[in-house]
């Protein structure tokens, strides 16, 4: 679903992401993790065009945006969705015409199809009929979470980009959101790409886990493998006092076994 090979991007003098590889397979929840300030978002912004790369090439569900045209580029941006951290939701615009914004931007349908549409998203990121008519500041965090997810699942796409989808939600509501990630990859066929610093979404619902540091992905794998892998920073978040009271600490832990011990379970 997406390949990243050799990028680099920097600002200036500072190179944030050097000689950079990733892999992202269909139908998986991979979980992205680094300290603060490693280039996460940064990463996923260049994925998404937003910021320039130095050097590099992506893929994208096996194109390579750099080699289409205009027509061809809104094609493929279109099996694409993205929730930006804060979900980042238009304040003058309701969460019916949030979510229709991309719609209205891709595609040309009559107002009562976009209506009827963005109800259906609504229902299916677990929010009441009569949200859709309420502004984002009448909308709790984890509403706003869910209306921001509705927006990314507008035009049905393969691959979604969460960026810190839990952050901020009470340890339930994140719970909950993590539940329903993994039913809607379950059920429409997603592919998700989230970027979090949730130990609980990582053992709950991610199937590999990909690691930031030194300027590229240290690691890629399953939580054995994050284990296992001999790095300070690596060590002190899968073995640390946070992570030993929900992931065991002996190999072979499955993920099914790790769900047991996590969140809410
Ligand atoms: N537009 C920009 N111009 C200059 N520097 C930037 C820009 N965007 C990001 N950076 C720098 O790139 C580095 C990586 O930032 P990024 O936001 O990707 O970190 P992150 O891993 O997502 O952090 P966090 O987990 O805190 O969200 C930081 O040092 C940041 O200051």
């Amino acid at each position: 679903m997406l390949s990243a090979r050799g990028v680099t991007v920097g600002f200036g003098s500072k190179v944030v992401l050097d000689n950079l590889n990733l892999d992202i397979y269909r139908g998986e929840i991979l979980g992205f993790v680094g300290a603060s300030g490693t280039g996460k978002s940064v990463l996923m912004r260049t994925v998404l065009r937003l910021l320039p790369r130095r050097s590099g090439n992506i893929k994208i569900l096996g194109q390579d945006f750099d080699e289409l045209d205009e027509p061809q580029r809104n094609a493929l941006d279109m099996r694409l969705g993205v929730l930006f951290q804060q979900g980042a939701l238009f304040s003058s615009l309701t969460v019916k015409e949030n979510i229709q914004v991309p719609m209205r931007e891709y595609l040309d349908l009559p107002q009562s199809l976009m209506d009827e549409l963005a109800q259906l998203k609504i229902r299916l990121v677990g929010l009441a009929a009569d949200a859709a008519d309420k502004y984002p500041s009448e909308l709790s965090g984890g509403m706003i979470k869910r209306a921001a997810l509705a927006r990314a699942l507008a035009l049905d796409p393969e691959l979604v980009f969460l960026d810190e989808p839990t952050s901020g939600l009470d340890p339930i509501g994140a719970a909950e959101f993590d539940e329903l990630i993994a039913r809607l990859r379950d059920t429409l066929g997603l592919t998700v790409y989230m970027v979090t610093h949730d130990l609980d979404s990582l053992f709950s619902v991610c199937d590999r886990i990909a690691v930031l540091g030194k300027k590229r992905v240290m690691v890629e794998g399953t939580i054995d493998d994050m284990l296992a892998f001999d790095d300070p920073w690596v060590q002190a978040y899968f073995k640390g006092k946070r992570a030993r009271s929900i992931v065991p600490q002996s190999g072979h832990a499955g993920k099914d076994s790790l769900a047991q011990d996590s969140r809410g379970k």
